[in-house]
């Protein structure tokens, strides 16, 4: 670089970093501003999250910026990471107590990641929250005496015969709900056991979502559900959007969902660690969308395999799907094998006709996705 590159661009820098600076300055102000739409919210018991003011802003933010010679969609993603800041702010002022006159909540398994969250949200709502754990249950009775909901989150393989033998005597008003993955059995057995009002739900994030917001519930009708429409409205109140579904149809999505999809990360890890793939030399050859891939299985590791044993082991019918998949695995390697490339070609488009208007949809969305993941490599 001659003399003038050099003074030339450690100029040019410098004026960027004096940018750089005002836009840091810009997102505090920002940030103080968001805390005080918070607060407002909070003493109207209006939830944080508010879709129609954040479709409009971002409408007339791309105008603006088209009109700008900016890219609409770099303001859109700027907008769009600032405001997942703003609902992680809501925790610093608590959520709207849509029943201020309940007993207090007892959650059973309140220990486990999913139920330290939802003890966490109900306690920031202004609820008494008791956390029953395995040890307790010389307490139980004292604590099922003046409770207005029972929240069953243990794993899903005590789920139902925990419902069955221990919760039998709750007060006829108490709210029982669970937070299991599948739906159908836990659900009979809360409706078995207790007379009073009762709700299954499903949660479909894990402990580490830092809000709720956007994030899905599902939520299958059991009985009463005048004396638990509270707690929906609670949930909506944290910005998760509510999803009701039939038991039997929630199941048999997770079958695919949940089951068959974490069963298909789990013989991948396998895979990738029986032949000793050298992870590093994966990474530095692979593009955005294997570090993704990788990312997503490797993400399963991290956590409780008990977890994950749960969810693959809870259904009988998860082991058809996932025979399935291993027969038409067995049907593609076939026609590798054979060097049957038509067949290949043939079955692609098949699915790709199957997926339709989806896999336009499915590209675009990876695309923002792939981006990310290429913005987030250091090397
Ligand atoms: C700040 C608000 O709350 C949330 C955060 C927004 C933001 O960060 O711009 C916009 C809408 C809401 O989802 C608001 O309603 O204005």
């Amino acid at each position: 670089m001659t003399e003038k590159t050099t003074a030339e661009l450690e100029k040019l820098r410098g004026l960027i970093d004096g940018v750089d600076n005002q836009l840091l300055h810009l997102l505090r102000k920002r940030l103080d501003l968001v805390a005080q739409v918070g607060a407002v919210k909070h003493a109207a018991g209006l939830p944080i999250y508010a879709p129609a003011r954040e479709a409009a802003m971002l409408g007339k933010r791309r105008e603006e910026a088209q009109a700008m010679g900016v890219n609409p969609q770099l303001i859109e993603d700027v907008l769009r990471r600032l405001m997942r800041e703003s609902y992680l702010s809501e925790k610093d002022v608590g959520f709207k107590q849509i029943k201020p006159d309940l007993g207090q909540i007892v959650i059973i398994g309140g220990k486990g990641q999913l139920g330290r969250l939802f003890a966490q949200m109900f306690s920031l709502s202004g609820y008494r929250v008791q956390i029953l754990d395995k040890d307790d249950w010389q307490v139980a009775d004292s604590l099922f005496a003046g409770a207005g909901l029972v929240l069953v989150t243990v794993p899903i393989g005590s789920t139902c015969e925990l419902i069955r033998s221990r919760l039998g005597s709750l007060p006829k008003d108490c709210v029982l709900a669970d937070l299991t993955s599948i739906k159908e059995a836990p659900l009979n057995a809360m409706l078995d056991t207790h007379s009073g009002p009762v709700v299954g739900l499903h949660p479909m994030f894990g402990p580490d979502v830092g809000s709720l917001a956007k994030q899905v519930v599902v939520v299958c009708h059991g009985r009463g559900q005048t004396q638990y429409q509270w707690l929906l409205e609670q949930i909506g109140i944290w910005g998760a959007r509510l999803v009701e579904a039939e038991a039997v149809r929630h199941d048999k999505a997770m079958q695919l969902v949940q089951a068959m999809r974490h069963f298909s990360s789990f013989v991948y890890g396998l895979n990738l660690c029986r032949e000793q793939a050298d992870i590093d030399s994966l990474l530095e050859f692979s593009s955005p969308i294997y570090r993704l891939e990788l990312a997503m299985v490797g993400r399963l590791f991290a956590q409780d395999p008990q977890l994950y044993a749960d969810i693959i082991f809870a259904q009988q019918g998860s082991l058809e799907v996932i025979a399935d998949y291993l027969d038409n695995y067995r049907e593609a390697l076939a026609l590798l094998q054979a060097g049957d490339r038509q067949g290949f070609i043939s079955r692609f488009n098949e699915v790709a006709s199957w997926f339709g208007d989806y896999a336009a949809q499915f590209q675009r969305e990876s695309r923002a996705m792939l981006q990310s993941v290429n913005d987030m490599k250091t090397g």
